[in-house]
């Protein structure tokens, strides 16, 4: 019997970002595993014309919940919906909902954030450092809880090379953030924003690392623990492989690649790729509740989930076997034919947005314009452009994370629980998970269908004897501009031309000897 399943079992507990991808397949593994436990408060806004009971029952009825439903075939009666805005002051909790939450919440795991890389400083603060403030404060009145987990990133601390499982302080303090936010105008805060984030590279990892700070501070004498994933990319193994539903992290660009929209990017091929599978996430976080809960050390410990010590994949690996999956596993309706370098030189990386990124694409609008439709391509280019010079900080170095207190944790766990909430990922096979995550990809991101496959492999084809024709066709037109021009040229020509008679002449003649 798993110790960590039975401790979640009667729990009532609290998720925020349920709706997301990671909370999703938290919610998932935890009434898999405990379909016992009382019941899941999730924290939601109606988003996108949903209301919040169209979200959950939307959820409730996708691939990934098909295994829950057989084992724990009252899973809506489980789920408690509650409106929450986390950009709203006491997030907009009615006051009954809030009652309840206080009197009877076990555990809290908070995974709400703003992931976006370009967000204004004014609204990653809120999200990432007023709201885990203000869900500190709510959870210190619960009279029931034992433990609160808290989300960060292995990113939080990206300005450093070795990263320790601590907690650093940031030069500016969280509150005085958080204050002086609420009387400067946007256009000031714009201005101080470079200044503040200093050596990270966006306002995401900045106000990650403010987050912590203010977990460390408002920590009171509750049960804290602090999870640092690093990029966390679709299932490894459950509840099946390669399940992912949103564009962050590689997923987007692995689309670009498949589709032939991305033909280079700047990254070093030998840095270290620290991907992690979401579902070795969620068997860390569950395990960490639990010894949070059941053990209760003395400090808030923070947890690397990270790959890169114990079973490094480099970009370079990971680009060619995804390149090599598109082979096998194409996606529908490519833009061109899936083929992405690696560069690592600025020059290098211009000329190849001019020729490779732009020049088709606006050479596509041309056509689109030609034929009476809506050009679109330089658009989607630019904004492909944009989110992979973003992408450059993370895939061009190497991070070191130490890893005492996942180890110190894996070392804790029973065999039995080292089986069912496995977050060991020396035993990752990456050529495997890689090709999962592509078909992952296609499956349930783009909702490919299977049998569509022969047809995708068939339009490759077409676009490889396009591609033929079109270089082929370049180097006449080419050729012939230079020879009208250049007596040099016309030299050449007329060499290369006298040689290939000769040398067939020279042919011919052996052939009829030998008869
Ligand atoms: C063979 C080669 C393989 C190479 C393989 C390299 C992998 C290299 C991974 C490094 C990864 C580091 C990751 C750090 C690890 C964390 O800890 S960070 C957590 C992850 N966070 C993220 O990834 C957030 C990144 N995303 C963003 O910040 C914003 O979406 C962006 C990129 C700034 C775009 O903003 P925007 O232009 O306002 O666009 P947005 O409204 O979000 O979406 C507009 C359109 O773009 C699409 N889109 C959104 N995001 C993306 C995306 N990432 N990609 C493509 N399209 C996207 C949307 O679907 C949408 O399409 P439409 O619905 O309009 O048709
Ligand atoms: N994805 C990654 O690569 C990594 C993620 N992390 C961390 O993991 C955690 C989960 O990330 P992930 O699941 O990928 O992120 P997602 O963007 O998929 O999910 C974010 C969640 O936060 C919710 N949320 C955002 N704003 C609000 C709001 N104002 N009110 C209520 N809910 C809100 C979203 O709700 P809604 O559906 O309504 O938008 C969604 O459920 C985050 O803390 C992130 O920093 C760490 C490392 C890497």
């Amino acid at each position: 019997m798993s110790m960590i399943a039975a401790f979640y079992g009667g729990k009532s507990i609290l998720i925020t970002g349920a709706t997301g991808f990671m909370g999703k397949v938290l919610m998932e593994k935890l009434f898999r595993t405990s379909p016992d436990l009382k019941v899941i408060y999730i924290l939601v806004r109606p988003k996108a014309g949903q209301t919040l009971q169209q979200r959950v029952f939307q959820i409730l009825n996708s691939k990934l919940f098909e295994k829950v439903k057989e084992v724990c075939p009252n899973v809506h009666e489980k789920i408690r919906a509650i409106y929450a805005d986390l950009n709203q002051n006491d997030f907009g909790i009615s006051k009954e909902d809030m009652q309840e939450l206080l009197s009877c919440t076990n555990i809290i795991f908070h995974c709400a954030a703003t992931v976006r890389f370009d967000d204004t400083l004014r609204h990653a603060v809120q999200l990432n450092v007023t709201a885990t403030q203000q869900l500190l404060l709510m959870a210190s009145q619960m009279p029931k809880l034992e433990a609160f987990i808290h989300i960060s990133t292995a990113f939080s601390n990206c300005n450093l090379k070795h990263i320790d499982e601590v907690i650093y302080p940031c030069p500016v303090e969280p509150k005085k953030i958080i204050d002086s936010l609420e009387w400067l105008d946007d256009a000031i805060i714009d201005e101080i924003t470079p200044k503040l984030i200093g050596d990270r590279p966006n306002t995401y990892t900045y106000t990650k690392a403010l987050g912590e700070m203010v977990v460390q501070q408002e920590s009171g004498n509750m049960n804290i623990a602090i999870i640092r994933p690093s990029i966390v990319g679709a299932t490894w193994q459950e509840p099946f492989p390669g399940w992912v539903d949103n564009l962050n992290g590689p997923s987007g660009l692995i689309i670009a690649a498949g589709k032939g929209f991305l033909r280079a990017i700047k990254a070093t091929p030998m840095a270290v790729a620290d991907l992690i599978p979401v579902d070795t996430v969620v068997n860390l976080t569950l395990a960490v509740g639990w010894y949070t809960a059941v053990h209760r050390p003395k400090s808030t410990l923070v947890y690397h989930c990270t790959s890169g010590n114990f079973n490094p994949c480099n970009w370079g690996k990971m680009g060619f076997q995804i390149l090599a999956t598109f082979e096998k596993i194409p996606l529908e309706r490519a833009f061109r034919r899936p083929y992405a370098d690696f560069t690592t030189n600025n020059f290098t990386t211009q000329y190849r947005n001019a020729v490779s990124h732009r020049a088709p694409a606006i050479i596509y609008d041309f056509y689109l314009r030609l034929t009476g439709r809506k050009p679109r391509m330089t658009k989607l280019m630019n904004r492909l452009l944009r989110t992979v010079s973003m992408m450059e900080y993370f895939v061009n170095q190497s991070w070191e994370w130490s890893t005492y207190n996942t180890e110190m944790l894996m070392s804790e766990l029973s065999p039995e629980d080292q089986r069912v909430f496995n977050f060991d990922v020396r035993q990752l096979n990456w050529l495997e998970y890689i090709e999962n995550y592509v078909l992952g990809v296609k499956k349930y991101l783009l909702k490919e269908d299977m049998a569509g496959i022969p047809e995708a492999k068939q339009h490759l084809k077409r676009l490889r004897n396009i591609h033929y024709l079109f270089n082929t066709a370049l180097f006449l037109i080419a050729w012939r501009l230079l020879i009208a021009r250049s007596q040099m040229a016309r030299n050449v020509w007329f060499f290369i031309v006298s040689f290939c008679y000769k040398f067939l002449s020279y042919f011919r003649a052996s052939s009829t000897l030998k008869v």
